[in-house]
């Protein structure tokens, strides 16, 4: 999809410029932003966002978007207002940069020393000594939501506790202290109840590499004594054995049904030994990624009453998936929507040099997203004939064919090409579900248009705009909703037209109008993920006592709203 440059708006590649290129500045102050339209009373609450603000510090600059520094911003909705605010991370770091005023701590996509005035061989040689060096945690993907605290996350054993109304950083939390992983996604499940259920790897420990699915309670008892962390109960709920030791598969996120557990050991791999030499070659982690297209999809369902795996081994084509869109059970059957790529192309484009430069052919990526529907079946007919097709729904194309040594071969519905950023009304996660709304991508990995697919009608819904860049659509339900489309979008736009202000956009999710947009006169970046906290999520204790004026009109009001709904994280 090409961007027409039109007289008013700037070229493609200075779009990107001003998109990928530019450090933004942080708004500390809640600044209110100018409401057209209306928007819907019951709307109360913040949408909390994560995502790389700071592309450059003092000479040096990172080489990938997804290095960023993390930029967090948030918008409080209160009856018909909006404030922002964003304040960048106070991570480690964070900090060891802008004291060094350069780029110390490597990232996804850049390899960095520490400040040669520091004493470089024993961070060097703490380099060396480990297998896995100390990761950063510039957590700047998503926000997970653990009982009544907020974290910023990122995909290493770090997590940074948040204040969810300040913005300001507060404890660092390593995983491994609760849980064996060297790794965690930043798509954590959420149960009705808040409990999370994530995903790591464990790497190379005590000769083993596994991925790691646990359990962190939302509020065990006794966890709300100051200072105790709900990951103090954190609990292995079970792990599958890597098929390759040094090799891995990478992973974005995971599916979940009301009683099993999608994993997809995909052929897009870590490759262990060239990351314990990464620092010493001066190569980023992401160099020690690979795709290979010889291999295949490995499809593990775990059942999470017995928290074993089902014995049946299911596979598919090679293909990478960032993003599961959501899973559920049918007539015995477990399915999964994903977006998938044929090849891990999406994260080469993502180099800021692709994205910077002259945008039109650089930014062509090899494999459209696609929303996929793959079809597993729970017990396999020990009578069915080889070869035949082991799924019989009614509603999808997506086959399973039994082989002769007994493996199934899962091949999917495609359902539709272009769509990346993938969410639902999370109400309806794990169970059967009609909507995705999404980021509409086309030749370019940057999204142009949000959209609503219809996944019964296989029609679309779409929201564009000239010179905007829309965020991911984050779906909030209407309190007491009847239809699973019953509520609004939200979505942070990025102008790139200087007349116009960036604005957070409320459509109605039924039917994709706009009902509101808050412009907003401060420097916004384009976000990763995030998620929604209705006001009546704020439990009492948590209000801080407001500082200033300013964050006495943040304040909440009363912590349940009228109808007394609170919704879980979106
Ligand atoms: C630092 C670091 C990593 C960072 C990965 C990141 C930052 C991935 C971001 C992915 C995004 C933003 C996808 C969007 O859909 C790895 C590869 C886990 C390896 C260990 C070190
Ligand atoms: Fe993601």
């Amino acid at each position: 999809m090409s961007i027409p440059a039109t007289a008013s708006s700037p070229s493609p590649s200075s779009s990107m410029e001003i998109i990928f290129g530019r450090n933004k500045k942080e708004q500390l102050e809640p600044v209110s932003a100018t409401v057209t339209g209306k928007i819907p009373a019951w709307l109360q609450g913040t949408l909390l966002r994560n995502g790389p603000g700071m592309h450059t510090v003092g000479d040096s600059k990172y080489n990938h978007w997804f290095d960023g520094l993390a930029l967090l911003h948030s918008f409080s909705i209160r009856d018909g207002e909006v404030f922002y605010r964003s304040k960048y991370l106070q991570s480690d770091t964070y900090n060891a940069n802008i004291e060094a005023n350069k780029i110390v701590v490597s990232e996804f996509g850049t390899m960095a020393y520490p400040d040669p005035c520091k004493n470089i061989f024993s961070k060097a040689f703490s380099y060396l000594s480990h297998t896995i060096p100390d990761f950063t945690d510039n957590c700047l993907i998503n926000v997970m939501k653990c009982g009544d605290d907020f974290y910023a996350t990122t995909e290493t054993n770090y997590i940074r506790k948040i204040n969810p109304q300040t913005l300001e950083t507060l404890e660092k939390v390593d995983y491994r202290k609760y849980v064996a992983v060297n790794l965690a996604t930043s798509h954590p499940h959420y149960d009705e109840a808040g409990n999370v259920l994530n995903m790591g790897t464990s790497i190379v420990d005590k000769g083993r590499t596994k991925y790691v699915i646990f359990k962190i309670p939302a509020t065990a008892a006794g966890t709300k004594k100051k200072g105790k962390s709900p990951l103090k109960h954190a609990e292995v709920f079970c792990s599958i054995p890597s098929r390759s030791l040094l090799s891995p598969s990478y992973y974005h996120s995971f599916g979940v049904t009301e009683n099993y557990v999608v994993f997809l050991e995909q052929p897009f791999k870590l490759d262990i030994l060239k990351m314990a030499t990464a620092y010493v070659r001066g190569v980023s982690w992401a160099s020690c990624m690979s795709f290979h297209r010889e291999d295949k999809t490995y499809i593990h369902v775990i059942d999470q009453r017995t928290k074993k795996l089902v014995p049946t081994k299911f596979y598919t084509d090679p293909m990478v998936v960032f993003h599961h869109v959501n899973a559920y059970e049918e007539d015995g059957c477990v399915l999964f929507d994903v977006i998938a790529y044929e090849d891990s192309s999406l994260y080469q484009l993502f180099y800021l040099a692709n994205l910077n430069q002259n945008f039109e052919e650089n930014s062509r990526m090899t494999s459209v997203p696609t929303l996929k529907r793959f079809a597993v079946p729970l017990h396999v007919d020990k009578n069915a004939e080889v070869g035949s097709n082991l799924i019989k729904l009614a509603s999808t194309k997506a086959t399973a064919l039994k082989e002769k040594d007994g493996h199934v071969y899962c091949q999917p519905e495609v359902l539709y090409e272009g769509l990346e950023l993938p969410r639902i009304n999370y109400a309806h996660n794990g169970k059967p579900y009609r909507y995705v709304f999404a980021a509409e991508v086309q030749w370019s990995p940057i999204p142009t248009k949000i959209l609503k697919y219809d996944v019964l009608t296989k029609s679309t819904l779409k929201w564009g705009e000239e010179c905007c860049w829309p965020a991911e659509p984050v779906f909030v339900p209407t309190p007491d909703a009847k239809d699973e489309d019953n509520g609004v979008i939200l979505s942070a736009i990025v102008s790139t037209d200087p007349r116009k202000l960036p604005f957070l956009l409320v459509l109605d999710a039924k039917t994709f109008t706009e009902l509101a947009r808050a412009s907003v006169d401060a420097d916004m970046h384009l976000d990763l993920h995030g998620l929604f906290i209705p006001d009546a999520d704020w439990s009492a204790e948590k209000q801080t006592p407001a500082k200033t004026q300013e964050d006495e009109n943040q304040m909440p009001l009363s912590p349940h709203r009228p109808d007394g709904t609170g919704i879980g994280p979106q």
